[in-house]
């Protein structure tokens, strides 16, 4: 199953700047891991926002939950999910 997210990153302003580059160093490690293992079939930067807009591809919501909720950065971040269903005009077989 397809969802659209967009997470926007909150860190605290007073979060000490080794703490936030470790958080960011291990959400980059699972994010590729994720991309890789093709869960997080997209991720594409927002221009000019701490914000990015993803696809992920999951078994269902209960699968998207718990891996969004193993994200080192999950803590700080804003969240919106969008469920996906394939479009009749798709030409993408994968589009599922
Ligand atoms: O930078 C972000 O948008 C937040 C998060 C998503 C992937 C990643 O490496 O960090």
């Amino acid at each position: 199953m397809l969802f659209h997210v967009r997470m926007t990153v909150k860190l605290p302003t007073d979060m000490p700047a080794e703490q936030a580059a470790r958080l960011k160093a291990d959400e980059k490690e699972l994010a590729q891991r994720l991309q890789r293992e093709g869960t997080w079939r997209h991720l594409w930067r927002i221009a000019g926002l701490y914000a990015n807009v993803s696809i992920f591809d999951v078994a269902d919501a209960q699968a998207l939950h718990d891996t969004l909720m193993q994200l080192p950065l999950y803590p700080y971040m804003d969240i919106e999910v969008m469920a996906l269903c394939r479009h009749p005009s798709s030409i993408h077989d994968d589009d599922r």
